[in-house]
C-alpha cells in the first residue's frame, strides 16, 4: 500500500506542480481486478478502489496497518460509483446500484466486492474511505434517493448543485466518517462555493463522471496563497485540514466527498470569501 506522509503549509510555496500532484492527487483509484489503498497519514485515513471487473474481490488487510484483517480498528464507508454491484460482509450480501453507500462497522472480518450480474455493460467501481474507530457502528447500506438532499447553489453563478449526504450525524451513524457526493447540474462547473476550510478534518474528494476530454481545476492550499491540481475523470484530491477545497471543470461532473478528524459537523466550515482569497 502506498504510504503519503503529512504534510504542512510552509511547504506548499516550495513544491513545483508534481511535486503537488504526488502529494495530494490520486491519479489511480481504480485498477480492474484489483483492491488499491492510500495510506494518508492526514487523519490516517485509507482511500482506494475495488473494481471486480466481473470477478470476486476480497478487502485484503495490509502489512502497513498491522491488523489481523483490514476493518480491526477500522470502519469504512464505501461508495458504488461504477454499475450495479454486490458488497458481501460477513455473509451478508448489500445490493449496491450506482451511488449507494455501504457504512462497514469496525470488526467485519470478510469482505467481498463483486459485480452484480455476469454480462453487464459498465463494472461496478467500490470508492473506499477509511478511517481508525473507537465502536463498532452496525453495518448499514443506504440506496440512491434514501440520504439527506441538500440543493446548493444557483445557475446564475454556474455552482448549481444536488448534495447527497449519507454518513453523517443525522443519517449512518459512524465513529470519525463523513461520507457523501455533489453532483454538479448541467452548465454549472463550480464546486464548493463559497469556499471553506475546516481545520478540524481532513477530507478527500472523489472527481468522477467527469467527461474524458474535460478537467476539474482543484484549488487547493491556504486561502491567502492558493495553488491548483488539474483532475481527471475519477482521480483523488487529499485536502488537508489546514487546505481550501473547491474547483471549477470544463465541464459539469459529480464528485464523492468524505471526511475523518476531530468533529462530524458537517456545517463546521470557515468561509472564506471568493475576495479575500489570493
Ligand atoms: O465539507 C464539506 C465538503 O467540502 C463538501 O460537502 C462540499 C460540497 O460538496 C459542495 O459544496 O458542493
Ligand atoms: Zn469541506
Amino acid at each position: 500500500m502506498e504510504q503519503r506522509y503529512a504534510t504542512n503549509p510552509e511547504q506548499i510555496p516550495g513544491f513545483d506542480t508534481q511535486d503537488l500532484r504526488d502529494r495530494y492527487l490520486v491519479e489511480k483509484v481504480f485498477i480492474p481486478g484489483e483492491v488499491t489503498a492510500i495510506y494518508t497519514h492526514q487523519d490516517r485515513i485509507v482511500l482506494g478502489g475495488a473494481e471486480p471487473a466481473g470477478g470476486e474481490l476480497v478487502l485484503p488487510t495490509f502489512d502497513e496497518l498491522r491488523s489481523d484483517f483490514f476493518l480491526q480498528r477500522r470502519e469504512m464507508g464505501v461508495l458504488n460509483i461504477g454499475g450495479d454491484g454486490v458488497v458481501t460482509v460477513d455473509g451478508t450480501t448489500y445490493q449496491m446500484p450506482s451511488t449507494a453507500c455501504l457504512y462497514i462497522g469496525r470488526g467485519a472480518r470478510e469482505v467481498v466486492f463483486s459485480d452484480a450480474t455476469a454480462e453487464q455493460e459498465r463494472g461496478a467501481q467500490f470508492y473506499l474511505f477509511s478511517a481508525p474507530a473507537h465502536a463498532d457502528y452496525p453495518t448499514m447500506l443506504v440506496l440512491p434517493g434514501e440520504g439527506t438532499v441538500r440543493e446548493l447553489g444557483d445557475q446564475k453563478t454556474s455552482n448549481r448543485r444536488t448534495l447527497t449526504q449519507y454518513i453523517h450525524e443525522g443519517g449512518i451513524r459512524s465513529c470519525q466518517v463523513v461520507m457523501g457526493f455533489t453532483r454538479l447540474h448541467e452548465g454549472s462547473m463550480w464546486n464548493t462555493m463559497p469556499a471553506h476550510t475546516h481545520d478540524r478534518r481532513t477530507e478527500c474528494y472523489l472527481y468522477f463522471d467527469i467527461p474524458e476530454d474535460a478537467r476539474v481545476f482543484h484549488i487547493m492550499g491556504e486561502p491567502e496563497r492558493t495553488r491548483h491540481l488539474v483532475v481527471a475523470d475519477r482521480q483523488a484530491v487529499i485536502s488537508p485540514s489546514w487546505s481550501l477545497h473547491c474547483g471549477v471543470g470544463t465541464a459539469a461532473y459529480t464528485f464523492v466527498w468524505a471526511m475523518a478528524g476531530e468533529n462530524q459537523f458537517f456545517d463546521d466550515m470557515d468561509t472564506h470569501p471568493v475576495t479575500e482569497i489570493r
